[in-house]
This record gives structure tokens, C-alpha cells and sequence, in this order.
């Protein structure tokens, strides 16, 4: 060591240019370990250290000559240096050099790391934090309490967002209003200072760079809220998270929230959407009170089904034509229970048995689950293009396995009964099965009176405006029909389900052009005028040939003028019979509708007899429209029914 140390010296000092090379790659060796402040960092990063090892070590070497170097810095120079003779490094200038300075690094790193972490400790003590990921729910209450707040109305870095959802994903039908969409301000990331109840807080919001991939690249970018004060005391912090929730539940009040899973296999609120009055879904009032005091008497009976050991679980199946009202009617049967709809799409490729159980699991305990178009996984599943990973067995398990929440209502939709196997809708998993029907002539008439609600537009509010986006006498569109609401009205060229209809958008003189022509209405329509059209309109309508969403599409082209609805529903009756024998369009079969098929595989079945093979494997839905459950099931239903009675009657007395 000495003669390393005298070497260096020597060098040293009979070379002063190679001397401030030395202390410069001292410095920067010092340097390095010091701004990077992890040991582990320092000794991963070879070159560097390679480089500054020779020539920080020839420093070091030769510290004890160089008066310059502070007097602490020598004494950590003898110790390392006593330390590398001790370990035989002595004779190999170059290893003693560089494993000192390594030494030396590791020293300063761990100082660094230390002092972080008092640092740390310091600030915990100091400060209290609360930390928020956009992946999580909590990250949508924090965003839509910020947007409320002073603070980002007058923020100078701000971000502007048409939506307020965790994970950047878009919340469609939220806020905005026709043309104007709803505009959110938010802090800008970055750090922010505000007041809340007379105390600053600071925000500090980042994007996270998710690892191994780029915000850009990978996939939904992950944000990141923290939230803290000086205090000891979480209260502030707590009191705030509180408002946000509040603030976001009573947001969503008036609005039933519909969430989907994420290519993770976890649950994302999607969309949110008013929520849909029961009476605006025209269908068999009998069936429609039936299944939903059916569902309310289940969501009050949790107990109920506790002391008897029995899963705490319901299952609704609604089937039918397309556009019958099937998910309309689950849509509605939310809002009045006031939950919130968990979609699972059984033909998403992202989805495996485990993960479709993982989902059903994480459900809230007071929601529905809604699987639409039950039958199509399985029926894809036999194309050798398989969309979806879910097996049958994944299927049944994942809605009523042990791992599967309790407290939901499963629903089920599906266009063709009879694919159905049965074990997928035996009792216990399915307690109601319902059957959605093509429109009777009242029901057509019930939807003419909800389609043209009082007031209705005069003549004059036509004449001034031809323009159905600007009249205020009407409905500008199908958003404010009784009838439709939300987001859920087809267009005119877009009715009819799905099912193309060249009624509407092709033909000249079609209901679509009267959109736009002079008016002929007559001003003040009473209600009596539109029940008299109402029953002029019905006649003209075949019971049982048409979807509701088919006779809304084509009401559609008559917002405004219903003498004119009624004038061409003749011409429309006889159209669709035309295009239907022409095979344009599967309009207005006879009344077994599980004939009508929107992929055509049983076109022509009617004729054959094949559609009804439901009524062969004992699944006659033509018995009633519902199904009231097993005898036992029945029974247990009037058992409760009688309880609730004695009860009520104890507590009168
Ligand atoms: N019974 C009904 N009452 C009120 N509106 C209805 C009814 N049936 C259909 N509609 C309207 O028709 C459109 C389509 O309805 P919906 O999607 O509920 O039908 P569906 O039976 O679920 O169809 P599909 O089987 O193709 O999914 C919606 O705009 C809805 O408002």
C-alpha cells in the first residue's frame, strides 16, 4: 500500500496535469455515487465506475500528500486503504485503487439512501398523504370533486375533459347536451396548492409510465392523485375524501351506471345514463309489475334467505325477437331499484373461466349482472374461430359457484330460447324466464301515446322551423321522448333494430322526407286527438308482426306530425310484407318469433317447422308470458308473502 501510495505520489507530483485529471475523476466518481444515491446503481454501472476507479483510486492512493483533499476525507482514505492491505489488494494498484473507491461510493451512496429515508420519516411525521390510482373507483370521485372545485376553475395549468372517469376511459352520455359536450376543468399534472375548510393542501397529479412500455404504447395510461397537508392528523384528508364520494354518488343518483370488464379482467364503469322510467318500456303490464316487485321483494329478503341457507341470488331470463325490449326492460328494472349494471360480453376474447369467475366475484353485493345474448358465446364457440375462452362448466360455475357474490340479480338475454341449454336455465339459476313478444295492436297504440306526449307541436312552431335540431315545441329528439330516452333512440335510418329498413331511409316520399316537409298537423292536439290516431294507427298495425323497436323506427320519421304516422302506416304494413317476401328483410313473421333470426341461420324455418323446436323439448313459452318458478319455489314465495303480512299487521297494533 505504501508503495502504491508512494507511486502515486511520485506521479503525482511530478505530473500536476495528471494530478487534476486524478482529482477530477475523483470528483466524478464521488459524484456518480452521490447524485444517483443508490449503491446498487453505482456498482451496476461498469464503465463508469471502471473509469473513475483508476483514476478516483490513484486520488485516493495519494490522498495523504494531498493536503488539499479535507482532513476527514483522508482519514476515509487510510481506513479504505488499510482495509484493501488487509484483503491482499496492496500489490495490484489498480484493484486496491478501484475497490476503495468502490468502497468509498458505497459509503456516500448509503449516507444518501440514509438520509432519504430520515428525510422520509422527517416528512410522515410531518405531513399526512393521501395517495390515488386511476385504476381504482376512488380516482373518479377525487377527479369530479376537483373539477367542482375553486381551485381548477381559476388554475392557470388546468386540463379540459369531456368526461370525469378513472383511467382516462370515456363515460359516454355524461353531462353534455347536444351540441355542447359537457367540459370538465381539471389541475394540470404537476403540483397544485388549494384551500379546503381554511387549510392548504397540495395535489401533486402524474401520469405514470407503466413498466417496460411508454404512456403512448401500453395500453390505458395510469394516473396518479396524492393529496397531503401538514398535520399529524388523517381527519382533513378523510373529510375530503368523503365529500368526493358523496359528491360522486349523488351524481350518479338520477343516472344508472353501467360497467364492463377491462382487458385485465377487472370491472370499468363505462357508460352512465339517465335513468330509464319503467313506463316508458311498453310491454304486458301484468308481466312487467310481476318481475319487478319480483325483484324488489328479493333485494328486501336477504335474511330471508340467510336462515334458510339458501344462496342469496336471483336469475331473470328475457327472450324474444330482436328490439322486443329485452334490454331496454333490464335498463329500466335498474333504474327503479336504483343499481348500477354489470355487463359481461361472453364473446370477449380477454375472457377465461377464471377470469369471468374472478368478475362475477367482484360484483357489488346489490347490482345486476347482465350477460346479453347468452346463446351466441356457444354457438361461436363451435366455429373453429372461437372468439371467447369460456367453457359451458366456466359458465355455470362462475354465476353460481361457491366464489360467486351474493345479493345480484343475474340476467339474461337471448334471441333463441331454444339453443339454450337447459342446465343453463334450470331453476335456482334462472327463477323467471319471460318471454319478450312482437307488438300487439294495443301495445302499438299504448307506444303512439307515449311517442306523441302533450303538448304537442302546433302548426306554428313547425312552420317557423323546419329544423327538428332548434324547435322547442317538440322534441328535437328522440332523447326526449317518453318513449326512448337517453342515447337508446335509434335514428331514423338506424331503427328497426338493426334490421335494415329501406321504408325509411330509401324510398322517395318516405317517412324520413316528411320529416322536413311542410307540416299539415293541426295546432294543439288534444289528448283525446292523439288516442283517436292512436286507435286509427293500431288497426292499421298486424298484432304480432312487429318489433317495438321496429314501430318506434318508423314513428321516428313522424316526430312531429302523427296524422302523418298514421296516414302511411297503411303504406309501411304493406311495404314490410313486400320486402319481407322479396327476403330484404325479415319483417313480420307469424307469431312464433323464434323463427326470426338477425343472422338469417333459420331463415325459412317457419316454413319447415324447425323453429319450433321449442315447443318440442317441453319449453312451451306460448303457455303464458312467464314462468313462475318450481312448485317449491312458489310455495316459499307465499310463505314469505304471508310473513311479511303478519309482520306488517304486528306492527299496526
Ligand atoms: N318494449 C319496448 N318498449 C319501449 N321501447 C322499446 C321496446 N322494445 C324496443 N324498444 C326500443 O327499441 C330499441 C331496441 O330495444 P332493445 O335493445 O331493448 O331490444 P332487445 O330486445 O334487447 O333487442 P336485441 O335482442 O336485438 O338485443 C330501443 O331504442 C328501445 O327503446
Amino acid at each position: 500500500m505504501v508503495g502504491m501510495s508512494g507511486g502515486a505520489s511520485a506521479i503525482a507530483t511530478n505530473h500536476p496535469l495528471l494530478l487534476a485529471t486524478v482529482a477530477r475523476g475523483a470528483a466524478s466518481a464521488v459524484t456518480t455515487a452521490g447524485t444517483r444515491g443508490s449503491a446498487p446503481f453505482f456498482f451496476n454501472n461498469g464503465l463508469t465506475l471502471g473509469r473513475n476507479a483508476i483514476v478516483g483510486g490513484l486520488a485516493l492512493a495519494g490522498q495523504r500528500t494531498f493536503v488539499s483533499l479535507p482532513e476527514g476525507a483522508q482519514e476515509v482514505g487510510k481506513m479504505v486503504s488499510s482495509a484493501a492491505d488487509k484483503m491482499g489488494l496492496g500489490d495490484n494498484q489498480f484493484a486496491a485503487g478501484g475497490f476503495q473507491l468502490a468502497l468509498i461510493g458505497g459509503l456516500l451512496a448509503g449516507i444518501r439512501v440514509l438520509g432519504g429515508h430520515a428525510i422520509d420519516y422527517l416528512k410522515r411525521q410531518i405531513v399526512v398523504t393521501a395517495e390515488f390510482d386511476s385504476r381504482d373507483e376512488s380516482y373518479s370521485w377525487i377527479l369530479n370533486w376537483l373539477s367542482d372545485h375553486p381551485y381548477s376553475k381559476k388554475a392557470t395549468q388546468f386540463s379540459v375533459s369531456t368526461t370525469i372517469a378513472r383511467g382516462a376511459q370515456k363515460i359516454n352520455g355524461e353531462g353534455g347536451d347536444g351540441a355542447i359536450a359537457a367540459t370538465y376543468y381539471l389541475p394540470a399534472p404537476g403540483l397544485h396548492f388549494f384551500w379546503f375548510k381554511n387549510r392548504l393542501l397540495w395535489m401533486y397529479r402524474e401520469r405514470v409510465r407503466p413498466a417496460g412500455g411508454t404512456v403512448a404504447t401500453s395500453g390505458s395510461p395510469v394516473e396518479n392523485i396524492t393529496i397531503s397537508t401538514l398535520g399529524r392528523s388523517r381527519e382533513l384528508i378523510q373529510s375530503l375524501i368523503l365529500e368526493a364520494q358523496r359528491k360522486f354518488i349523488d351524481r350518479d343518483k338520477s343516472r344508472t351506471v353501467i360497467f364492463a370488464a377491462d382487458q385485465y379482467g377487472n370491472w370499468r364503469r363505462t357508460k352512465s345514463r339517465p335513468k330509464r322510467p319503467l313506463d316508458t318500456i311498453v310491454m304486458d303490464p301484468k308481466l312487467k309489475n310481476y318481475i319487478v316487485e319480483d325483484a324488489k321483494e328479493f333485494f328486501a329478503s336477504e335474511s330471508w334467505y340467510a336462515e334458510r341457507g339458501l344462496p342469496f341470488r336471483r336469475g331473470l331470463l328475457l327472450y324474444g325477437s330482436p328490439g322486443t325490449g329485452k334490454t331496454s326492460f333490464i335498463h329500466a328494472l335498474a333504474g327503479e331499484l336504483g343499481l348500477n349494471i354489470y355487463v359481461v360480453n361472453l364473446s370477449s376474447k380477454n375472457l377465461s373461466d377464471d377470469t369471468l369467475s374472478e368478475l362475477v366475484a367482484d360484483t357489488p353485493s346489490r347490482c345486476l349482472l347482465l350477460i346479453e345474448d347468452v346463446d351466441a358465446a356457444f354457438v361461436q364457440r363451435k366455429s373453429k374461430d372461437a372468439a371467447t375462452g369460456i367453457t359451458f362448466s366456466g359458465l355455470l360455475n362462475s354465476v353460481d359457484g361457491v366464489s360467486a357474490q351474493e345479493g345480484r340479480m343475474l340476467c339474461m338475454t337471448t334471441n333463441h330460447l331454444e339453443r339454450l341449454d337447459e342446465a343453463l336455465i334450470r331453476p335456482g339459476r334462472i327463477d323467471i324466464r319471460a318471454k319478450l313478444g312482437k307488438a300487439t295492436q294495443s301495445q302499438a297504440a299504448e307506444l303512439f301515446i307515449k311517442f306523441f306526449p302533450q303538448p304537442v307541436a302546433t302548426t306554428d312552431s313547425l312552420s317557423s322551423s323546419t329544423d327538428t335540431t332548434t324547435s322547442t315545441a317538440a322534441p328535437r329528439s328522440g332523447r326526449r321522448l317518453s318513449v326512448g330516452y337517453e342515447g337508446d333512440v335509434p335514428s331514423p335510418s338506424t331503427a328497426s333494430s338493426g334490421e335494415s329498413s329501406p321504408l325509411l331511409s330509401e324510398k322517395p316520399g318516405s317517412p324520413t322526407l316528411s320529416l322536413s316537409a311542410p307540416s299539415t298537423s293541426k295546432p294543439g292536439r288534444t289528448h283525446k286527438e292523439i288516442e283517436r290516431m292512436a286507435a286509427q294507427f293500431s288497426k292499421v298495425i298486424p298484432d304480432k308482426q312487429f318489433s317495438i323497436a321496429q314501430l318506434q323506427g318508423f314513428l321516428m320519421g313522424y316526430k312531429k306530425t302523427p296524422e302523418l304516422a298514421v296516414k302511411h302506416a297503411d303504406e309501411y304494413v304493406r311495404q314490410a310484407g313486400s320486402a319481407e317476401v322479396s327476403g330484404t328483410t325479415k319483417i313480420g313473421h307469424d307469431d312464433d318469433e323464434e323463427d326470426v333470426s338477425d343472422d338469417g341461420s333459420d331463415a325459412g324455418s317457419a316454413a319447415s317447422g324447425k323453429g319450433k323446436a321449442v315447443a318440442g323439448d317441453g319449453k312451451d313459452e306460448k303457455q303464458d308470458y312467464y314462468w313462475e318458478g318450481s312448485e317449491e319455489q312458489q310455495k316459499e314465495r307465499k310463505d314469505f308473502r304471508e310473513e311479511k303480512e303478519r309482520e306488517r299487521r304486528a306492527s299496526l297494533k
